[in-house]
């Protein structure tokens, strides 16, 4: 049986990047009380500080970053993946005796391999990546059950102390996510497969869409059917955290485009030659693949 927690699971939070993520985590904080005891917020951008203070979601906001997570227990990194390491080993000298450092980046071996050596061996920092999210960005965008039956995949470091990740995985847990541990590489493999190529797909198609021909583009966007606009949906998102995402997982995500453009092609030669099993055999394993998503509430 689950134990329930009498008191909050962290003493003090801090946020950086108080973002689609980091707000939505602070939400949560606010919604339940066995999160945290305090959470302290601090970004980049003194307008995002402002609209944290504004929508209330935070009991302190620091825009001096060193000041905001001198006292917190757990310093939670929700930057986008090029701003991670450096972030990191920005603040990691400022943490108190015992705070572990997390982030939730999308990408998890470039950002490892950036901050090895800088961070002291045996160092309290647990890598997180929380698969949920929206096309949408920014402290507005937040809501408290963003995670709520979904994965948090946790790619500890060998020397990662065991109690910092079970501490990060609990807190994942109460969060309402279900937890999985695994290696960098693989995490960065299935992402490239789930993540990052259909948003490359779906940046591409749209482009695609909008180079045609002026009189064709308008028929396009005016009648787009729904799988046109769910394409549109996921396109709609943040350039800098997607740039970041492919460059910095750029050999997985080539990888898995390659292997895409195979059967892409492979696709095409059955349309050319008329070859009905192929097409219906692929669009039956598509259909499979939603079904079992939907039996696992995972659609
Ligand atoms: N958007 C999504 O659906 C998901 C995003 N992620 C990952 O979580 C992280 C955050 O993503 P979002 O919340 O969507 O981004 P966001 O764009 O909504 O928020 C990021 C925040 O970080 C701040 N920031 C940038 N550089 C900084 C720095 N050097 N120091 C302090 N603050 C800085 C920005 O000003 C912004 O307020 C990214 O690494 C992303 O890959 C993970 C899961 C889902
Ligand atoms: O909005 C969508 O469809 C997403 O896929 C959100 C998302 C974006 C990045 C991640 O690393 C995880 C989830």
């Amino acid at each position: 049986m689950t134990q329930v927690p009498s008191e909050p699971l962290v003493d003090t939070l801090c946020i950086v990047g108080p973002g689609l993520i980091g707000s939505s985590v602070l939400r949560a904080a606010r919604a339940d009380g066995l999160i945290a005891r305090r959470t302290i917020a601090t970004d980049i951008d003194p307008a995002v500080c402002a609209r944290v203070r504004e929508l209330d979601i935070a009991d302190e906001v620091d825009t001096d970053p060193s000041k905001a997570v001198a006292d917190a227990d757990v310093v939670m990194l929700c930057v986008p993946v090029g701003a991670i390491a450096p972030v990191a080993r920005a603040l990691y000298p400022h943490l108190k005796p015992g705070a572990i450092m997390t982030d939730t980046g999308s990408v998890k071996r470039s950002v490892l391999a950036d901050l090895d050596g800088a961070l002291p061996p045996g160092a309290a920092y647990v890598p997180a990546h929380p698969m949920a999210g929206t096309e949408h960005s920014g402290p507005d965008a937040g809501f408290a059950t963003l995670f709520v039956d979904r994965w948090c995949l946790l790619t500890p470091r060998a020397d990662t102390p065991p109690d910092a990740t079970a501490r990060i995985v609990a807190l994942w847990e109460r969060l309402g996510a279900r937890t999985r541990i695994m290696d960098p590489e693989h995490h960065d493999n299935v992402c490239a497969m789930v993540s990052h190529l259909p948003h490359l797909i779906a940046f591409t198609i749209c482009g695609t869409a909008d180079q045609l021909a002026e009189d064709t583009r308008g028929e396009v966007l005016d009648y787009a059917a729904s799988g046109f606009r769910d394409f549109t949906r996921v396109a709609a998102s943040d350039p800098v955290m997607w740039r970041d995402i492919f460059l910095h997982n750029r050999e997985a995500l080539l990888a898995m485009l390659d292997r895409f453009r195979a059967d892409a092609d492979a696709m095409a030669e059955a349309i050319r030659h008329g070859d009905a099993d192929r097409i219906v055999e692929t669009i039956r394993r598509g259909r499979e693949i939603r079904r079992s998503l939907i039996e696992n509430r995972q659609a």
